[in-house]
């Protein structure tokens, strides 16, 4: 072995991949619900009469993989379907009933518009006896849309991507795009009436906030047109925003066009939402794996947020005590921590925030023995970059520095692409089919 940060780093790596597959959305499915003769049965008990027509509708990095699930469960049973997933994907499923077209991330398009416009059109005029099946993961946001009146796609991506660059969580960027949606926020429940719902998740938000996953179009919308506002303004957009869309929600704040459907509203009597994988199931499926090969595994949170470089600077702190004092774990020790940090964009680099996450934490652990961690988006596509993260470990300060590679210049750029691009360390799976947010696996071993 080259050097002691090698076995680590393979580790780490292995770990990682363990989280993705426990995420399979196929796998997540056929586990999660059954056929018995006419009756859908879901795993936490509740039962769903399928003697009418079913259709399936959906969208997210995962979708495709879970449109199989749901085919090989209930098979002929399904009448017709469309989902959206990523383009790059669109030819990797087959499937015989579900129509699966592609559209894009992170910028929605009129692709996503063309979607959305299919998937209303497949839950316009059901019956009640007919069953809607929704398969939504993230992603969702930007591969499925319907803009309201007078608001174009090109609009709603614009101040998106302007949201996202300007540090606003998935929590806020959904509450201003639900505000702008005939789809999103809990309308397309509205829309499949008076059919029945269910909808089947795969969440990639903190907390699994189910009116946040894909922006919530079979949720109710806990969120308002105030909300929206509020938070145009906080980011300095209010008065950069197009006409259009402030035109919009200043309608609806004076009540001239409806909220979205709200918790509570007597539409959701009809509707089941569920989540089928999460950020948690995998953590739990990479502490098996650690202790599988020889470590003591501790998740510590599935709700890491965050700037992603004082992120960075937290979990430098907790590996270097869990080497000091074995605190709050002895070493061998593997920390799994999931979630999704922010990055505020001030340089003109290209990077995503594992990425960056990964840099600072290598600027943290310089020169520490038997370290490696693996921050990884389970994706596998980590901001607008061809890699879904970065593995660094104690050398890669020192190593960076012999090549003339200042990292500090790097993460003052928000250039992490562009430094693991020349050092080495990309983590590239391209698209996993799956998202359930982010894993940082932290590989800690006393060696000195
Ligand atoms: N140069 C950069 N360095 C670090 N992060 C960036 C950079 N450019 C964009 N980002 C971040 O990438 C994030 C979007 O990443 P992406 O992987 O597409 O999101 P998701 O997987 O949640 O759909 C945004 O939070 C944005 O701040
Ligand atoms: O679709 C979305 O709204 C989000 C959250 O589910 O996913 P992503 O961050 O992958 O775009
Ligand atoms: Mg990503």
């Amino acid at each position: 072995m080259e050097n002691e940060n090698e076995k680590p780093r393979i580790d780490a790596l292995t770990i990682a991949l363990e989280g993705i597959n426990a995420a399979d959305p196929e796998k997540a499915v056929k586990q999660w619900i059954s056929l018995e003769g006419d009756t859908l049965l879901l795993k936490d008990g509740h039962a769903i009469n399928v003697a009418g027509n079913v259709y399936v509708v959906g969208a997210g990095k995962a979708s495709g993989g879970m449109a199989l699930g749901l085919e090989s469960v209930l098979g002929e049973k399904i009448k017709e379907g469309v989902v959206s997933v990523p383009e790059e994907i669109v030819d990797r499923y087959k499937l015989k009933r579900i129509k699966l077209v592609g559209a894009t991330h992170p910028k929605a398009s009129e692709k996503s518009v063309n979607a959305g416009r299919l998937v209303l059109e497949t839950i316009s005029n059901l019956k009640p006896e007919d069953l809607v099946v929704a398969l939504f993961s993230g992603g969702g946001s930007a591969l499925l849309e319907y803009p309201v009146q007078g608001v174009s796609i090109e609009e709603i991506s614009d101040i998106s991507l302007k949201l996202m660059r300007r540090g606003a969580d998935i929590f806020e960027l959904n509450t201003v795009r639900k505000h702008l949606s005939m789809i999103k926020g809990g309308w397309l429940a509205r829309h499949a009436q008076p059919a029945r719902l269910v909808a089947l998740m795969i969440s990639d938000v903190i907390g699994d906030r189910m009116d946040t996953i894909a922006s919530g179009p079979t949720v109710p919308d806990p969120t308002t047109f105030k909300d929206a506002r509020d938070i145009l303004v906080k980011y300095r957009l209010w008065e950069e925003v197009p006409e259009s869309i402030k035109d919009h929600i200043e309608r609806g704040l004076k009540g001239e066009v409806p909220e979205t459907p709200k918790p509570g509203d007597p539409l959701f009597s009809k509707v089941k939402n569920v989540i089928i994988a999460s950020n948690m199931i995998s953590l739990e499926a990479m502490a098996r794996k650690a202790g599988e090969l020889g470590y003591n595994p501790l998740i510590l949170t599935s709700m890491l947020e965050g700037e992603a470089r004082e992120v960075g600077r937290v979990i430098v702190s907790l590996i270097k005590e869990v080497k000091r004092s074995g605190i709050p774990v002895k070493p061998p020790a593997v920390l799994l921590l999931g979630g999704e940090t922010t990055v505020t964009v001030r340089g003109n680099g290209i990077g995503g925030r594992n990425q960056e996450m990964a840099l600072s934490i290598a600027i943290g652990i310089r020169g520490l023995k038997g370290v490696a961690v693996a921050c990884i988006g389970s994706d596998g596509r980590d901001g607008p970059t061809d890699a879904a993260g970065a593995v660094v470990d104690g050398n890669t300060y020192e190593l960076a520095l012999r090549q003339g590679l200042k990292p500090e210049d790097f993460l003052t750029n928000n250039d992490s692409y562009n430094f693991f691009k020349a050092l080495g360390g990309h983590v590239k799976t391209g698209y996993t089919g799956t998202n359930v947010n982010d894993f940082v696996i932290a590989v800690i071993n006393q060696v000195d």
